[in-house]
């Protein structure tokens, strides 16, 4: 798709672009998990992140607590972090995918229950549009979902209005611990 056809709205970017040599850029990452000791895997997934190459960890919302959404199975925490960082999207999603792996996480069938799970919903900037076989930016399912919306409201309050988080309250997001949740 050529980058006019998505408007004004949306740069369609190259995911496996990383910033210039010496130059870094925002990304954010959504966690959760509802298996086993989930704040546990969470925190230790962002102090492993800290401690990554060419990523560091900018800030961390508070914690939520929800019911699975178009799933069923115990309640989940989540929580959205901002990172820097100057690996390319696609560099990022491989790291998240590793620190799942690490953490436990397996795939029965989809949306199943998880020790954690990792994904990238912004690089660059709220109008920066990925498009790769195994990498969507946005992530496309991110602005239906309260547990994301609602710690990025914390985060980035430009980028979530009112109007937009009320529609999804009665999938019934519990603000639970802190941004310092992780420390
Ligand atoms: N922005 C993204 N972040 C993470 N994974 C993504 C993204 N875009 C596409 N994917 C792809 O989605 C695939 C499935 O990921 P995963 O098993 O974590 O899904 P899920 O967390 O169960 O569901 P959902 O994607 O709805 O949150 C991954 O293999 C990955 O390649
Ligand atoms: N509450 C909640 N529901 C979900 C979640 C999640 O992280 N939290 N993740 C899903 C697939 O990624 C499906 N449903």
């Amino acid at each position: 798709m050529a980058t006019e056809a998505l408007g004004q709205a949306q740069r369609l970017a190259n995911g496996d672009a990383a910033p210039p040599a010496g130059q870094s850029l925002r990304a954010w990452i959504g966690l959760g998990a509802n298996l086993g000791d989930r704040g546990a895997a969470m925190a230790q997934a962002l102090q492993q992140l800290a401690g990554s190459a060419g990523v560091a960890v900018q800030a961390v919302s508070s914690l939520y607590a929800s019911r699975p959404v178009d799933s069923t199975g115990p309640d989940y925490l989540n929580a959205i972090a901002q990172l820097q960082t100057s690996l390319s999207a696609h560099q990022l999603l491989v790291l998240l995918q590793q620190l799942e792996l690490a953490a436990g996480r397996e795939r029965p069938y989809r949306n199943a229950p998880r020790t954690l799970d990792l994904d990238v919903l912004l690089y660059a900037d709220i109008d920066t549009s990925i498009a790769m076989p195994d990498l969507q930016v946005p992530h496309p399912r991110m602005w239906q979902r309260a547990f994301v919306l609602a710690p990025l409201q914390e985060l980035a309050p430009a980028w979530v209005s009112e109007a937009q988080l009320q529609p999804l309250l009665p999938q019934g997001v519990q603000r639970s611990q802190g941004p310092d949740w992780w420390r």
